[in-house]
């Protein structure tokens, strides 16, 4: 883990949560002081019908508000569409852009995720932009070159560590309960890190490096050790507080071995 950066246990609620999921966000705000000791920040990306209970619940808790996906206009006529303004309106932080599911299922290419980044950055939100290669990109030897095409396209100009986190989610180990080595996570961050430090400069040190897909309580310590490796964005696990809150526990200890 790249000392100067503390990390950040984000999770991604997808499709999931009703109104009944304010207890688990209460828990959360109650268990994070225990389990970061400050350590390590904490967020939480509900589905958009949930960001204002969310950021309600969580409130002074320290854990952010974030939503899944923006529009890259600020209104307008776009039925069943949420703008990253409305977020912004409703206490959300930050927002997940590009993520592998908004990509595959409504064709976004690195164009509409970089303008989603930009549309966030618009509405004073922090963007988590993803990026990741599929089993076939990886068997075929290309996950390096996909993924720092995706990152070259996606990213906006003018990115900085305030305004832009990176999640790399490899597809095939999203919600499978596979994982990558840590030598493949550690040669993917390096390579983002590279990438990011050529055309931000210094800026692009301090830039969170999230890894994603199938993060739990017993793989963190590991995955949280590897080089660059900032943080995660967490899935299935981050839908129940202890486990997410587990997740946050092990990477405050990788950061106090540090
Ligand atoms: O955004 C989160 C990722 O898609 C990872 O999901 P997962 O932890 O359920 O594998």
């Amino acid at each position: 883990m790249t000392q100067t950066v503390k990390p950040l246990i984000a999770g991604n609620w997808k499709m999931n949560g009703l109104s009944a999921s304010r207890a688990e966000l209460d828990a959360l705000a109650r268990g994070v002081a225990e389990a970061t000791a400050g350590r390590v920040d904490m967020a939480v990306c509900p589905p958009a019908t949930l960001v204002a209970t969310a950021a309600d619940a969580l409130r002074g808790s320290g854990i952010a508000t974030g939503g899944q996906d923006c529009h890259t206009a600020a209104s307008g006529a776009h039925t069943g569409d949420i703008s990253a303004e409305m977020l912004a309106d409703a206490g959300a932080n930050m927002v997940i852009v590009g993520h592998s599911e908004r990509r595959a299922d409504h064709g976004e290419d690195d164009a509409c995720v970089r303008a989603k980044a930009e549309a966030a950055w618009r509405a004073g939100l922090v963007a988590i932009l993803c990026v990741g290669e599929t089993e076939a990109e990886r068997k075929a030897g290309t996950a390096l070159e996909v993924v720092g095409k995706q990152l070259a396209g996606s990213v906006p100009d003018r990115a900085d560590a305030e305004r832009l986190i990176v999640a790399y989610e490899p597809v095939w180990a999203i919600g499978t309960g596979l994982t990558p080595t840590a030598e493949d996570v550690a040669e993917m961050h390096a390579s983002l890190r590279a990438g990011l430090v050529e055309r931000f400069g210094a800026a692009g040190e301090g830039i969170r490096l999230l890894y994603g897909g199938s993060v739990k309580p017993g793989n963190a310590e590991e995955l949280m050790s590897v080089a660059n490796v900032n943080g995660a964005l967490v899935g299935g696990a981050s839908l129940k507080a202890a486990d997410f809150l587990a997740i946050a526990a092990a990477t405050a200890a990788v950061t106090q071995k540090a």
